[in-house]
């Protein structure tokens, strides 16, 4: 039995939670989520048939098997790099904050220094194995296209480029590196830095934003070229109820990876 500490039990969290009951081999003991939010993630829980303790952080002296970072981007800076000087593994969704200078400089430096790993996972994208092996061989490009309902991208800087609520037709909202698309779009830049980093960094990876008003799903298209060939990919995301901006395959990708820690096949 593998015992789990969660950061952030938002539309990811509890979905995760939801999947991980009927596992005998995964139990999360606590999620760590800031004070302001613990009412309504117990009352989220309250389904639960073994609920996890609610709690602002680690308590000194506990040490879980693994740490899963399913909350945002400050956590990984808040929670996941001292978890990694203390020798915790870590699993992360929030991969976009790696694009912030520096950081997975720091977040390498904090495990050599722990002597363990941190696994960014795929989340809401697929291919990445098939990208990453891709590179060993050279890429030569990678284009990235994120479509969103309209409504998806308010509280964005897509809202000064179009006006979101009356858009009739799909409209271009960025266009430009992944580097550029993770400083304007921080919050809906976690598939294109993880494009990035499996592929050509962030400067190279080339990036399209797209508010539909006619779509309902989030969709992910990636093409790529190099050495080994060249590969197109549509991921057609169903947008989780709890929060719209994340699609349920990021759920998925967390189970799959926590699975794959406990299980005697990984795959
Ligand atoms: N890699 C990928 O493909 C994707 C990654 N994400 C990442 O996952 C994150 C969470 O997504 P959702 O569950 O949909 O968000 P949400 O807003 O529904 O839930 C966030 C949860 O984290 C907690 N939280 C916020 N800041 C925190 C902090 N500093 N420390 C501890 N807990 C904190 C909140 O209280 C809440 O419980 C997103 O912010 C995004 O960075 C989301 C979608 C796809
Ligand atoms: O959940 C998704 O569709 C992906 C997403 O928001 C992101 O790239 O941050």
């Amino acid at each position: 039995m593998l015992h789990i500490a969660m950061i952030g039990c938002g539309a990811i969290g509890v979905g995760v939670l939801e999947l991980l009951e009927s596992d005998p081999h995964l139990c999360v003991d606590a999620v760590i989520v800031p004070e302001a939010s613990q009412p309504l993630v117990r009352q989220r829980l309250g389904g639960l048939r073994n609920p996890p303790r609610v709690l602002s952080e680690l308590p000194a002296g506990v040490r879980p098997d693994l740490l899963v970072e399913c909350a945002g981007h400050r956590a990984i800076e808040e929670h996941v790099l001292p978890a990694l000087t203390q020798g915790i593994p870590c699993l992360v969704v929030s991969v976009g904050a790696l694009s912030e200078p520096g950081l997975v400089e720091r977040l390498e430096a904090a495990a050599e220094f722990g002597g363990t790993r941190i696994e960014l996972l795929p989340g809401a994208i697929g291919g990445i194995d098939a990208l990453s092996a891709a590179k060993v061989g050279g890429l030569e490009s990678v284009r990235y296209t994120g479509r969103k309902p309209a409504r998806a991208w308010l509280g964005t800087p897509g809202e000064q480029v179009c006006d979101l609520e009356h858009l009739e037709e799909a409209r271009v909202i960025f266009e430009g590196s992944a580097r550029e698309a993770a400083r304007l779009y921080p919050k809906n830049a976690n598939v294109a830095a993880t494009l990035s980093l499996a592929g050509l960094g962030l400067d190279r990876t080339q990036v399209r934003l797209i508010a539909d008003p006619e779509s309902c799903e989030n969709v992910h298209q990636v093409e790529a070229s190099g050495a080994f060939g060249g590969f197109e990919l549509t991921l057609r995301g169903k947008p989780l109820a709890a929060n719209p901006k994340t699609s349920a395959l990021t759920v998925f990708s967390v189970v799959r990876a926590l699975g794959n820690h406990a299980h005697v096949i990984s795959i």
